[in-house]
């Protein structure tokens, strides 16, 4: 058995998800119930038998603070995690801040839905999933897939559609069938590699 393992674990709950609002590179807090989901995968993750040797998440506050109440939880608090933007959340542009109800009734449930969940149908102003891929993938084959392949038991803390992109390439989606992947807050997913970066075997603590 290989030690090529990657946890990718999407932020718990922040004060946005919980009104609804498109987020996006906004950088709103944990919820208290967004707290007690990274907890609670922290305590998971440790019922695995993991132990991590190396921690990335993004810039924004919601996915930082995971990554500390995970690590916390584990008993790991010393481990500081690499911080980097190329992680942060798709950037949705001038969707940020509205809600995502309101959006549905101005542009349409179909529209939106394409803005969400389409691989290259950008938000006005903002990113699609293709642009966040084309930030999150070089910095995944830079500086994460090495770690894990070097033998780092690494924790990748960070965002629904950012975490998408890496999915995309580790699930082997095509455009089509990434537009069902979804990701629940604070569910964590292990992932060990094979020695060439593919998949060997995925556990996914949220099905
Ligand atoms: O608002 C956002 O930034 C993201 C993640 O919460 O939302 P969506 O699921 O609509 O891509």
């Amino acid at each position: 058995m290989s030690d090529r393992i990657l946890v990718l674990v999407r932020h718990g709950q922040s004060e946005w998800n919980l009104k609804n609002l498109f987020t996006g590179w906004r950088d709103p807090a944990l919820t208290e119930q967004g707290v007690m989901e990274a907890k609670r995968a922290g305590v998971r993750l440790k019922a695995e038998g993991l132990v991590f040797d190396a921690a990335f998440t993004s810039a924004l506050t919601r996915a930082q603070n995971t990554c500390a109440l995970i690590l916390n939880e584990m008993g790991q608090g010393a481990l500081e995690p690499v911080k980097n933007q190329a992680l942060n959340e798709r950037d949705y542009g001038d969707l940020s801040g509205l809600n995502k109800d309101d959006a549905r009734g101005k542009w349409g449930e179909a529209q939106v839905h394409l803005w969400r969940r389409s691989y290259d149908v950008p938000p006005p102003g903002g990113e699609s999933l293709r642009d966040t891929v084309a930030r999150t993938l070089p910095y995944y084959v830079q500086e994460i897939l090495p770690s894990v392949l070097r033998g780092n038991r690494t924790l990748v803390t960070a965002h629904g559609n950012s975490l998408r992109a890496l999915i995309m390439v580790l699930e082997k989606h095509t455009p089509e069938s990434i537009l069902k992947r979804e990701l629940a807050t604070g569910s964590p997913i292990i992932y060990r590699l094979n020695a060439d970066s593919t998949v060997e075997q995925k556990l996914d603590l949220a099905a």
